[in-house]
């Protein structure tokens, strides 16, 4: 299902084209990053796709259903307690309290804040921070989450962190962000879109990349490996065999080979 589609779609403020002719389509569940150079119109993007822009020219179709949004930068000094601040953000959505209540210890437990629930916001660390804009966001059980440069100002290890607590929420819904980190990136995203001055120049789909395995075998005899279709092989010794095979291939060919009475010594997956 698609969520998102723009056609030759673009967005002028104070007379400046800051995007231009922006084509693109995104469908539920993908997991987008964008990705460019600083000023090259990645948050602009992100805020178009969410419809916190309007575009100026072209068309834009939406149908995302609700919209948890992360901006880059968690507001400074606030004075509430972590779980006063939650609370409060979540009621004005609608929630009950004591359903609330349970989310927000449930996202404390995923993002390892639950020890902060009660220290006030501005004594938190910005990684602390960062996650709370993030439990604040999912606390409207969104169908989309926008988060513009998660990653930023954090150090390695909280990058890691906060990394993995994402890939570790709901694996159904969709997920569209701006990042520079290919830790993000190649961690995340199924889908990396560049832009280059405020226009996309790269839309790649890492899960349309052909997927290989390379199996490494020592075979019975030298005409097992030429009697299995699909695959590429060469002998690396008598009888051990280098088989390269499309991931989609694999099952068959291993179910071959040990029928074949092969020994499998390695099996690696590779782009
Ligand atoms: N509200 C605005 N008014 C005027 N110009 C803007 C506005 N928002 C963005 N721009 C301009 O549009 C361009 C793209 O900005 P944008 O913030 O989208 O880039 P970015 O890739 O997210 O940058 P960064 O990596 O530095 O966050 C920049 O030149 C910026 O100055």
């Amino acid at each position: 299902m698609i969520i998102f589609e723009a056609d030759k779609a673009g967005k002028k403020i104070d007379g400046v084209n800051i995007l231009h002719d922006l084509s693109i389509c995104i469908s539920r569940g993908e997991k987008v990053a964008i990705t460019g150079h600083n000023g090259s119109g990645k948050s602009s993007l992100l805020k178009l796709i969410g419809g916190i822009y309007e575009n100026t020219s072209g068309q834009v179709r939406r149908g995302m259903g609700k919209t948890g949004y992360v901006p880059e930068h968690f507001p400074e000094n606030i004075r509430f307690k972590m779980q006063e601040y939650l609370l409060l953000i979540g009621k004005m959505n609608g929630n009950s309290e004591s359903e609330l209540i349970k989310k927000i210890h449930k996202y404390a437990e995923i993002f390892a804040i639950t020890n902060f629930l009660n220290t006030p916001l501005k004594k938190c660390s910005k990684g602390t921070k960062q996650k709370a804009g993030i439990i604040q966001a999912l606390l409207i059980d969104p169908d989309i989450l926008l988060l513009d440069e998660p990653l930023t100002g954090l150090d390695e290890s909280t990058q890691v962190e906060l990394l993995n607590e994402l890939a570790s929420i709901n694996t159904g819904f969709t997920i569209i962000f701006t990042a520079h980190e290919s830790l993000l990136i190649d961690g995340l995203a199924n889908r990396v879109i560049t832009v280059a001055n405020g226009r996309i120049i790269a839309d790649d789909n890492k899960e349309k990349k052909e997927k290989y395995k390379y199996i490494k075998v020592i075979v019975p005899n030298q005409t097992v490996a030429s009697e299995i279709p699909n695959i590429r092989f060469h002998y690396i010794e008598e009888r051990t065999v280098e088989i390269t095979v499309l991931s989609e291939h694999s099952d068959e060919v291993l179910t071959r080979l040990l029928e074949s009475g092969c020994s499998i010594v390695e099996l690696i997956e590779k782009r």
